[in-house]
């Protein structure tokens, strides 16, 4: 099979100082040489004039960087050109690339797609790289850079390799069932061999809905009587005007949202109708969604004017509600309520310390992530499964290797190592075009 060799844009479409493009694949060295004049040194950025190689004309002046296979982030044959940021530059360039028999641009995450296939990343690393590009908060960021490193791929290594020493030595066993009366496995044995895998994956696992809701975010919900200062305060807490504000009751309809970077912590901020029964048709459509974004918050939060209103009934799977006393400048507020004024910034620092405090032990800082995604919390779940199975005694040697070798599957399959390929479509189309 020939491998194409693709190139694109690696850095973000638009006006910038400057533009990275980005090639993978045998043809790459010829082409970089034939824009720029000359190979450069491997790993070492030449300032150079690039141009087409068919006119000669200059398309710009920059850096170009060669990367030859395997010491690549993709593992074939790399370069890059750094460009002027320009988008007809940009465009002069891609053209010219795509003259170039045998390049094409890149799919969507085809060049993380290669890193995979070439063994320099695992499936985890690929979904954590999609999550670091996706990053908007230090924490997300810490999360993810620490599972594009290889965290969960190094644990799911050590715990496989501990299984497999206990297949070895089941294995044993059947090879001597026939002729001996008495097991080859030693008691306790497989319980010593495996007992500190399964304690650590039962750690990663009771994290794991942590690291899966800091990917995602704290959804905030804001609910109230028409009036009670949601909007204001949505707009408030996102310095910005997001909302429209009046004194007219009924004023918002639609879901608004915003994104709050609370000390590291991704919270999303849903302004929403207030809740009353409307003869408009359009406002009791706002109420419902209202009602059901809702029933999706981490955490509700209830404003009245003084916190003189009690909150309604959101269901026996709603969140906890926090109970907000507005315009506490002109209103005496109820007690235990929390108070706020956005008119005298009172009471604001106290709220979002509630919902960091909140947010923080639903989400954690990212520090000690391994599984961030439900695909990799459902492959660990049955490895754990197979594995105390296989601990639990009388049972036959057969059935014990089976459920072995099972949770090692379960764990290749988190790696990328089998049983993957309708997944990889999916999981490298995150991406976006140049990664
Ligand atoms: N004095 C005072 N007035 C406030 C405060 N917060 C909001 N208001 C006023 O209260 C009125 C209603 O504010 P909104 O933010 O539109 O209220 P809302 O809850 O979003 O209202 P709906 O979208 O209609 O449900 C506006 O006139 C605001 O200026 C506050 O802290 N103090
Ligand atoms: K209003
Ligand atoms: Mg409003």
């Amino acid at each position: 099979m020939t491998v194409e060799t693709i190139f694109a844009l690696a850095s973000g479409a638009g006006r910038a100082a400057v533009a990275v493009i980005r090639l993978s694949g045998p043809a790459a060295g010829a082409t970089l040489s034939a824009l720029a004049g000359a190979t450069p040194e491997p790993r070492r950025a030449d300032y150079v004039r690039f141009r087409d190689p068919r006119s000669d004309e200059t398309l710009d002046y920059g850096l170009a960087l060669w990367f030859p296979a395997p010491h690549s982030a993709t593992g074939e044959d790399c370069a890059e050109l750094h460009l002027h940021g320009g988008r007809a530059v940009v465009d002069a360039a891609l053209l010219t690339l795509a003259q170039f028999p045998g390049l094409r641009l890149a799919e969507p995450g085809e060049f993380a797609r290669r890193a995979f296939v070439n063994g320099k990343i695992d499936l985890s690393q690929a979904e954590a790289l999609a999550d670091l590009i996706e990053a908007r908060t230090a924490f997300q960021r810490r999360q993810a850079l620490r599972l594009a490193g290889g965290a969960l791929r190094r644990e799911t290594e050590i715990w496989r390799s501990a299984i497999v020493e206990a297949m070895a030595l089941v294995e044993s066993d059947l090879d001597f069932a026939d002729e001996a009366e008495v097991s080859a496995v030693p008691a306790g044995a497989l319980e010593s061999l495996l007992g500190p895998a399964l304690e650590q994956i039962d750690r990663a696992l009771a994290s794991a809905p942590a690291s899966e809701r800091l990917r995602e975010g704290f959804l905030v919900v804001l609910l109230g009587p028409p009036n009670a200062g949601k909007s204001t305060l949505l707009n408030a807490l996102a310095r910005r005007e997001a909302a429209i504000v009046s004194e007219e009751p009924g004023t918002t309809r639609d879901l608004i949202e915003v994104e709050l970077d609370l000390g590291g912590l991704p919270i999303t901020l849903v302004d929403t109708a207030g809740l009353r029964e409307s003869e408009s048709a359009v406002e009791r459509i706002g109420v419902a969604r209202a009602r059901a974004r809702a029933g999706e918050a981490d955490l509700i939060l209830w404003l009245s004017e003084g916190g003189a209103e009690p909150a309604p009934d959101f269901g026996p799977a709603a969140a906890e509600v926090l109970r907000v006393a507005t315009k506490a400048d002109v209103v005496q507020p109820a007690p235990d309520s929390l108070a706020v004024s956005t008119r005298e910034g009172r009471g604001m620092d106290i709220l979002c310390n509630e919902i960091a405090y909140r947010a923080g032990a639903a989400l954690g800082d990212g520090g000690s992530a391994l599984i961030a995604h439900a695909r990799q919390r459902a492959e660990l779940e049955e490895a754990r499964e197979r594995l105390g199975a296989a601990l639990q005694g009388d049972k036959a040697p057969e059935l014990v290797a089976e459920d072995l070798r099972l949770a090692a599957r379960a764990l290749q399959r988190i790696a990328g190592a089998v049983d993957v390929e309708d997944l990889l479509g999916l999981i490298f189309s995150r991406f976006c075009i140049g990664k």
